[in-house]
This record gives structure tokens, C-alpha cells and sequence, in this order.
């Protein structure tokens, strides 16, 4: 994102703020009070019906209103008649503008009844809000389950049942663990409810989508450490709106729950806990873990304000005030009872996009994901950030090793696997390509449009914050760049300090080490190695003509790369579920190029220099990383005696 995304304006709001926010000369000044609602007249409905129609533009399509609520500090609440004539101008202003108006709550106030209600524009079949949830947290924790239980809405039954609806690969049926990004949806209709419905224990990702007004894309991130690096892919690349930290309540916070946590704060996404496994753990043991997460939530590395979620006025009160990064509403579930899930999927329900998308400048989508889907050709996946991308428009794809960008056309385009004819900013979607090899498309690359005339860099400065080192990083240091889906070792050339030390900021000057990448400035960061991690936002690009040693390297590393192309492609070929069309390519994961790209990585890190200039004696040891200072000295733990990953 070349822009850093804004945060939308909480657009859930009592009716005084709907009526009287910012522009002090609009007509919306004059129609203020409670009772606004319960006799309009027709110039104030008319005031009204606009400022509802600009609301749910800002709100992409949904805002929650709270009626009765005085606006000068009054007595607040309407009598029952008075909140039926409020309720029933509140449907008709709705209808006119073919939303649903569903209730949520309501309470008593000193004068009578005060009310939310949730508006949603009702949407045709072919269009519908995305929302992208990233699911982290320790291996075991659940997360697989919960996401089986809450898209196939059948209960578990504590060993695994539910989770096996999920996994991708046979060493996952076979070792329980997620390994890879995976995908699920959870759509709700207009009225909020779930309208996933399992025909012989499969989804119909079409039928789901055609019906949905809302849909949340889970993106299911694995939990143990050997996978970290796809972890932090998943949550860079994937431009989750919200984390969701799942936490076994017999275990606690072990393993990697803070270092996902660390990660989540550190690209500023709002985190929501949800504590499953209540049904086994003995209340005590509960206790004490959740006294010890509240800490941890409170501690300074994070000052979050958590807030367990426990009635149905407490969702809506927390999904109404989450988009603030403050708020941590915890749940508290059973996946094999089914104690609470209800309040989660209200709260899924209610959860609404927190970065402002811009479709009105030129196309940018970055790749997360490429496929070769027999009878359709290549396909890409990713997150379109900017602009709109229709059918047959033409882009230019790269950087290549080069540093080039080639112009590619669209053949066709899908979200979540349905045939679409454009794609806005803020959705994923699959795009079909014509008259290009997936060989010469990486995870990384992006599609811009002309207009753009995008440059490839190989240099770039950000501003960092290590949040973690050892010892001190001086230049020439190397590590891995995290940033958007790119993906890639970059060294140190030059810092605005001699060296660093955790808890330092400086202003560095990185060159990537095996090809250019498309970015720009304002995009966030994440640096790491090991036991390192440092995280900031690029502050500069440096457009530059490609380095000669480096063109050569380049030209070298797109043999390593390129070199098992064929390997690669019929291992893709294999992999295809559905030769037919393109319906499976947006969850099909590609744990063949995962493993392609960590050996890439491995060998080209052999073969390069090591941490500090010097020949590298051994893969980086420890993935374990304690993320932030202030929450490690809450609960310090020894990496030492870790079994630690050879694969990060
Ligand atoms: N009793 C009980 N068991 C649960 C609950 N949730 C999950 N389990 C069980 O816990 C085990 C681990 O769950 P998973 O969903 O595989 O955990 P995970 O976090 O996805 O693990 P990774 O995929 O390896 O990261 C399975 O055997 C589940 O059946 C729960 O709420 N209650």
C-alpha cells in the first residue's frame, strides 16, 4: 500500500453524532434531539435519508445507530410510543435506501428505552463485504477447530474431528498441524445470519458468497514455530483487517501466542483473544490464565484495554468501539459445547473494515499466491489495494529479476471462487492471465496499472524499531523483508547510527539481495532472522538503474529459482483439484512452492555472506522470538532449551 491506509472513522455512533458531526454550518445541526427520529418532518427526513446514504459510504455499505440518546447531556431514552414512531422512521429511511435495519440491543435510561441498530446495505448476489480475519496463536490452541466448527457449523469432539474438514495436505490429516495460509469463509446475510451450509461436508464457496452480504475470510495461520515465516507472510501479505489470538485455556500463554501477538501490534492490526477449550479446564487453571493474558494485554509492550465479552451487549459494545487498536474484546468458547460461539459470530458479524481503500486512483494488486490451473492457464491470487481492476484491462506485472514490468491482460477474474467482472480496492481476488508462464510470476510481484509506470527498486530506506536482537546489528547485517506479500533477504548498507540495540530506532538504507521488488513509502515493515525482529515503515524508494554485480546475481539467482521450473509446474499440475475451471484456485495452497522457496532461501543464504559480512557456519537457530521487551519481562521464557526450527 503505497498510501499507509487511514483508519476508517468509527461509523458506529449514536444518533447525535450521525446528525452533528464535523461541518458545524450543515443542515444536520438543525435537526439534533432525541426525538428526531419519532415526528420528522419532511425536510429533516430528507437531511436524514442523506446523511444515512453518506454514512454507509464511509461504512462500506453498514452502520449502527443508537436511538434515544439526548444530544445535550438531557435525559436520555424514548417512551414505548415514541420509540415505535422512531424505529419505524428509522425501517423506511432503510428501505429507501435498500438497507435491512436489524436490532442488536436495547436498555433502559432514565427516561425510557434507548436502542442500536445495525443498517446494511442489501447487496446483489455478485457483491459483498470482505473482511479478513488472520488466526494466530500456539499450535493446539484450536484454531483449525474453531474455524471447522464456526464455517460447517457442526460441534468437535475434542480430538480433531472438526479440524479435519480443513487441512490441505496429508501430513496435516496425518500430524494435526496447519503448515500452510489457508483459507475459509463464514458469510452472513443481511439480517446477520450465517448462511454457510455444508452440503456433504463441503462448501459451496459460489452459493455462500451469492447470499452473503458480509463474508470473513479466515485466513488460518499455523502455529508452530517451524512455520513462523509463512505466519509472518500470512500477516503481511495478506492484509488482514484483524488478528484473532486463540488461546487453549488448559495451556495458557506458551509458545508462540506472544510472538504472534508481537507480530500483530507491531503491523498495527487490532487483536481480538478468543480462550477455547473451556469445557476441559478446570475453573481455577482458567482463572489464572486469563489473569495472566489481561497482564500481558495491559503490560506497556502492548496497552491494549482488554474487555471479556460475556452478554450480548458486551459484543456489541466492543464491535462497536474495535476499531480503535485499543480495545481487546476475549472471548471465552468451548468448540466441543459450543458455550459462547454464538456471541463470537455476532461479533464476526458486526466487524467492519478498518483501512480506508482508495478506488478512484490508478490499480495496484500485490501477489500473494500463483497457480497453473489446467484449460485456464496461469492465476494469480492477492489483495487488490488500490483502484478498481475490470475484465480484459491490461497491467503491467513485475518486477521480474530484471527489475522489468511486462504488460499482462486479464482473462478473467474470480473472488472467492466466483466469477466476477471487477475488483475493487480492499478484495482479494484470482485473476486468470493471458499469454504468461507461472514461472515467471513469484509471490511479490505486483500488477499496477500503466499509468503508474511503475519503477522496480533494489535499495530502499525505512525508519526501524528493533524490537529484539541479541547483540547488535551493524551494516551489512542481513535479514529477511518482510513487507505486503514481498518476501525476500536484504542487507544493511548504511544506518543513521553505528549500531543498534533492542529498543533502538534508526533510519536504514537496505538493498535486497536477489532481485528488485516493487514498493513504496509509507508501507509498514518487519525485518527478522531468527531471533531478531525489528519492524518500521519505508521511507524512501530509491529508483536506480539495476547494479551490475547485482544484474549478474540476479541472472544467477533466477536459475536457482527458474531452474526447477518443470519440477515445479508438473508438481502444480498434480496438485490441481479441479482441472475444469478456476473454482478451486483461491484456497488451494501451494505448500510445494512454500518448501520451493525455503530451500531457495536456505541455499542462497548458504552461499551468501553470513550475519555480519562473515562465511555463515549454520542455519539461524532459535525462530523463537520474544517480541516485545515489556511483555517478555512479564513472562520471561528460555529459548534456549527449545526445540528449535531449522525451517522458519
Ligand atoms: N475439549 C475441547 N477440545 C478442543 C477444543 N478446541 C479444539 N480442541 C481439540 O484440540 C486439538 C487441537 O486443535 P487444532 O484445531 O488442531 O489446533 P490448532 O491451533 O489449529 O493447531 P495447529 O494447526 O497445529 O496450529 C484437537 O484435537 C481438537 O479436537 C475445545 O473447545 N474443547
Amino acid at each position: 500500500m503505497s498510501d499507509s491506509p487511514k483508519e476508517v472513522g468509527d461509523q458506529r455512533e449514536s444518533l447525535s453524532a450521525f446528525v452533528d458531526r464535523g461541518d458545524k454550518l450543515s443542515a444536520y445541526d438543525k435537526i439534533l434531539g432525541r426525538g428526531v427520529l419519532v415526528a420528522p418532518s419532511e425536510q429533516q427526513y430528507e437531511v436524514l435519508l442523506n446523511r444515512m446514504k453518506q454514512q454507509l459510504g464511509e461504512g462500506r455499505g453498514e452502520v449502527i445507530l443508537e436511538i434515544g440518546l439526548a444530544d445535550d447531556g438531557g435525559e436520555n431514552g424514548l417512551l414505548d410510543d415514541e420509540m415505535e414512531a422512531a424505529v419505524a422512521t428509522l425501517q423506511s429511511l432503510a428501505n429507501t435506501l435498500e438497507c435491512s435495519c436489524v436490532k442488536l440491543r436495547e436498555r433502559n435510561e432514565n427516561r425510557g428505552m434507548v436502542a442500536q441498530y445495525l443498517i446494511r446495505r442489501v447487496l446483489d448476489a455478485c457483491d459483498f463485504l470482505e473482511i479478513r480475519v488472520a488466526v494466530v496463536g500456539n499450535v493446539d490452541a484450536g484454531k483449525s477447530t474453531l474455524l471447522g466448527v464456526l464455517t460447517h457449523g457442526e460441534l468437535d469432539n475434542g480430538r480433531g474431528h472438526a479440524r479435519q474438514r480443513l487441512f490441505r495436505h496429508k501430513h496435516e490429516m496425518e500430524s494435526g498441524r496447519t503448515s500452510s495460509v489457508g483459507n475459509d469463509i463464514l458469510g452472513f446475510d443481511e439480517e446477520g445470519n450465517v448462511v454457510n451450509k455444508p452440503e456433504h461436508g463441503s462448501l459451496d464457496w459460489v452459493k455462500i458468497c451469492e447470499k452473503s452480504s458480509k463474508v470473513i475470510t479466515f485466513i488460518d495461520l499455523a502455529g508452530h514455530e517451524r512455520y513462523l515465516k509463512t505466519t509472518v507472510f500470512g500477516m503481511t501479505g495478506h492484509a488482514p483487517d484483524f488478528g484473532m489470538l486463540m488461546v487453549g485455556a488448559n495451556a495458557g500463554i506458551i509458545g508462540m501466542t506472544k510472538e504472534h501477538l508481537g507480530l500483530a501490534l507491531a503491523l498495527s492490526v487490532p487483536v481480538f483473544v478468543v480462550v477455547t477449550k473451556i469445557d476441559m479446564c478446570p475453573a481455577n487453571v482458567l482463572q489464572d490464565n486469563l489473569k495472566m493474558l489481561v497482564r500481558i494485554l495491559k503490560s506497556p509492550g502492548c496497552r491494549k484495554v482488554p474487555v471479556m465479552v460475556k452478554t450480548q451487549d458486551d459484543v456489541v459494545l466492543s464491535a462497536t468501539n474495535f476499531v480503535s487498536e485499543r480495545l481487546c474484546p476475549i472471548f471465552q468458547v468451548s468448540n466441543v459445547t459450543g458455550e459462547n460461539l454464538g456471541l463470537l459470530k455476532i461479533f464476526l458479524n458486526l466487524l467492519t473494515t478498518r483501512v480506508e481503500y482508495h478506488e478512484n486512483e490508478p490499480a495496484e494488486f500485490q501477489i500473494d499466491d500463483t497457480y497453473s490451473v489446467p484449460g485456464v492457464g496461469t492465476v494469480v491470487s492477492g489483495t487488490t489495494l488500490k483502484g478498481v481492476i475490470r475484465l480484459n484491462d491490461t497491467l503491467m506485472l513485475g518486477p521480474d529479476p530484471l527489475g522489468h514490468f511486462q504488460q499482462i491482460a486479464v482473462k478473467s477474474i474470480h473472488r472467492k471462487r466466483m466469477a466476477v467482472k471487477e475488483v475493487r480496492a480492499g478484495q482479494t481476488a484470482s485473476f486468470a492471465l493471458k499469454k504468461i508462464k507461472r514461472s515467471q510470476i513469484r509471490k511479490g510481484m505486483v500488477m499496477v496499472s500503466p499509468a503508474l509506470n511503475p519503477q522496480a527498486c533494489w535499495e530502499f530506506e525505512g525508519e526501524i524499531l528493533v524490537l529484539h536482537h541479541p547483540t547488535t546489528i551493524s551494516s551489512r547485517y542481513q535479514a529477511m523483508v518482510h513487507c505486503g506479500s514481498i518476501r525476500q533477504t536484504a542487507s544493511i548498507v548504511s544506518m543513521s547510527k553505528e549500531c543498534l540495540r533492542t529498543g533502538d530506532k534508526a533510519l536504514i538504507h537496505f538493498r535486497f539481495i536477489k532481485h528488485p521488488e516493487y514498493m513504496t513509502a509509507g508501507q509498514r515493515m518487519v525485518f527478522r532472522e531468527g531471533r531478531t525482529k525489528a519492524v518500521g515503515n519505508i521511507v524512501r524508494v530509491i529508483a536506480q538503474s539495476t547494479p551490475i554485480h547485482q544484474n549478474s546475481r540476479a541472472k544467477q539467482n533466477k536459475q536457482q529459482r527458474y531452474g526447477s521450473g518443470q519440477s515445479q509446474r508438473n508438481q502444480a499440475v498434480k496438485n490441481e483439484n479441479n482441472p475444469e475451471n478456476l473454482q478451486n484456485i483461491s484456497e488451494m495452497n501451494d505448500s510445494t512452492t512454500e518448501k520451493a522457496e525455503n530451500m531457495t532461501q536456505k541455499q542462497g543464504t548458504k552461499r551468501g555472506r553470513g550475519r555480519r559480512g562473515g562465511k555463515r557456519k549454520s542455519n539461524s537457530q532459535g525462530t523463537m522470538v520474544n517480541p516485545l521487551p515489556d511483555v517478555t519481562n512479564i513472562t520471561p521464557f528460555s529459548v534456549s532449551n527449545r526445540n528449535t526450527a531449522k525451517v522458519q
